[in-house]
């Protein structure tokens, strides 16, 4: 079954210099159709072999089967600003995961496996490349924005903030187990590479749509600082992994990030200089992050008090959705 709402977006034009303005055309128009309407959209093309991804799942598979003894050896270090290393969620919560997050692989903080041999290198190598993808694709939506050639890229210039995380879905035991709960993204760009179960579903038109695997294509989304900073015109999509019935699911995501200490507020070119209000107030990304931190680490009672970033809202006649 292929992806009925989605889009493809070949991204080969991006890689064959600047003879083919047509397709760079065409691409570009698909892109911000989906990120006005949803936010996601898939990539193929995109200049990571399918080979070494599968190799990475494969690697990440057998990882994620080691007795907890062994994963647990990748415990994160005390004392550190962000927890990388292997997680498992604890019990309390209705998310049925774990996994391994890691920085860009010069980072200090990094904890990663010794085992399976080559999972390190792959995963490092990984990074590398959705680091490489992520600034292809911020250049691309910088196009499709119309913004200041290099805008993005001048103003999200340093990447130790990135993140990637590998991550192993329990199969569903009860029937209210969810694999990752409804969420928004607080990154510029997410990506994602599936296995062959599927799980990941945006909201879209009040119903939860599912993205289907396609082996070869990365699926990615538009997050909430480009929201912000377009002023609503590109969509920070709601998304959320089911459970996956009968066996597990693995997946890579990669966050294409802000850094902290960067302001974000919606651009004159989508408010003044437009006639229209700004929908957020300005924000330092760092305050945002850890106030998503602060909801895992201390879940709200209620669903409808986990911070969002709604919390920048400014409620308006025309923003009644965020009033
Ligand atoms: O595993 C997936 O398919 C999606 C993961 C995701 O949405 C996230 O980690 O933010
Ligand atoms: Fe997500």
């Amino acid at each position: 079954m292929a992806n009925k709402v989605f889009p493809t977006v070949d991204l080969s034009p991006f890689f064959n210099g600047e003879n083919d303005e047509n397709g760079k055309k065409k691409a570009k128009e698909t892109i911000s159709k989906a990120c006005s309407e949803y936010g996601f959209f898939l990539i193929v093309n995109h200049g990571v072999p399918q080979e070494f991804l599968s190799k990475a799942m494969q690697l990440s598979k057998t990882y994620f089967k080691y007795p907890d003894e062994e994963k647990l050896k990748c415990s994160p270090k005390f004392g550190v600003p962000l927890p990388a290393g292997y997680i498992k969620q604890p019990h309390n919560v209705p998310d049925k995961n774990e996994f391994i997050i890691m920085f860009p692989p010069d980072s200090s903080f990094n904890v990663l496996p010794s085992n399976p041999p080559e999972f390190k290198e792959t995963l490092e190598k990984m990074f590398i490349c959705f680091s490489k993808l992520g600034e292809l694709m911020e250049s691309i939506i910088n196009e499709c924005l119309g913004l200041p050639t290099n805008f993005l890229k001048e103003y999200n210039h340093d990447r130790s903030w990135d993140l990637m995380v590998a991550m192993h879905y329990f199969a569903a035991v009860g029937a209210e187990d969810i694999g990752q709960s409804e969420h928004e993204d607080g990154s510029c760009i997410s990506f994602v590479v599936q296995d062959d179960v599927s799980g990941l579903e945006v909201q879209y038109n009040g119903e939860w749509i599912p993205v289907i695997p396609e082996e070869g294509k990365i699926v990615v989304n538009v997050a909430d600082v480009i929201q912000v900073l377009t002023n609503n015109r590109f969509k920070s999509g709601m998304h959320r992994v089911a459970s996956p019935k009968g066996r597990s699911r693995n997946s890579f995501a990669f966050f294409y990030n802000l850094p902290g200490e960067k302001w974000v507020e919606p651009l004159p070119q989508f408010t003044k200089e437009i006639g229209e209000e700004p929908k957020y107030r300005g924000f330092k990304n760092q305050d945002y992050q850890a106030l998503r931190m602060r909801n895992k680490t201390h879940p709200p009672a209620r669903p409808e008090d986990v911070i969002r970033i709604t919390h920048y809202a400014i409620p308006t006649s025309g923003n009644q959705k965020f009033a």
